[in-house]
């Protein structure tokens, strides 16, 4: 197939943009896929750091990089993304090559905790902010349950709103599939 299914080709995007040896951001650590994902593509030479406020969610992450042999170029924050800023090293800022956020609840856990649209879109600035010239943001967004539905409802107009002149912002959704599926925002950093 040549069009991709929407969590391949946020990885499709995020190899695009990331070499080995850069330093990234895993917004919403979760199971820790993308986490684990992000660290094998930067390597042992770069830096993933890392998100999320459920101690289920970084225990998972940790073990599952772990037992990857990817765990030494990762750092994990069981703390909000809305407070990335103060957390990434000053060092890092204005260098971070790629960000994600796979937004929702985490599969295979406590399904009443979801991401908020005020604190994506709090991180979403922060990020920006960190991110290099040329830099990747993916969103991968889910409005297929109630909250996601609102957070979708939320976060476009913001997306939409960002000046064009800073930055291209891509949407990337099927249009003919039933039941609300999910789709990946993308926003590529111009200066
Ligand atoms: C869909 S899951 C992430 C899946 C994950 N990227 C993976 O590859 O397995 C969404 C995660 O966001 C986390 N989350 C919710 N609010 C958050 C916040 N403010 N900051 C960081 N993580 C948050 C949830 O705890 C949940 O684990």
């Amino acid at each position: 197939m040549v069009i991709k299914n929407i969590l391949p080709f946020s990885h499709t995007l995020l190899e695009e943009a990331i070499q080995p040896g850069d330093v990234v951001i895993d917004a919403t650590a979760g199971n820790g896929n993308d986490t684990l994902f992000l660290a094998k593509r930067v390597g042992k030479t770069g830096k993933v750091f890392a998100f999320d406020i459920q101690n289920a969610a970084i225990k998972r992450t940790e073990q599952r990089l772990k037992d990857e042999k990817a765990f030494e170029q990762t750092t994990l924050f069981l703390c909000g993304h809305e407070r990335m800023k103060q957390q990434i090293p000053e060092q890092y800022h204005g260098k971070i090559a790629a960000g994600i956020f796979n937004l929702g609840y985490l599969p295979k856990g406590d399904h009443s905790i979801v991401t908020k649209p005020e604190s994506t879109i709090e991180a979403v600035n922060q990020l920006f902010q960190l991110l290099k010239i040329g830099g990747i943001i993916v969103l991968v967004i889910y409005p297929g349950h109630p909250e996601g539905k609102e957070e979708k409802d939320r976060l476009l107009p913001f997306f939409q709103s960002i000046d064009q002149n800073k930055a291209d912002v891509l949407l990337y959704q099927f249009l003919n599939r039933k039941n609300d599926p999910p789709f990946i925002v993308a926003i590529e950093k111009k200066k």
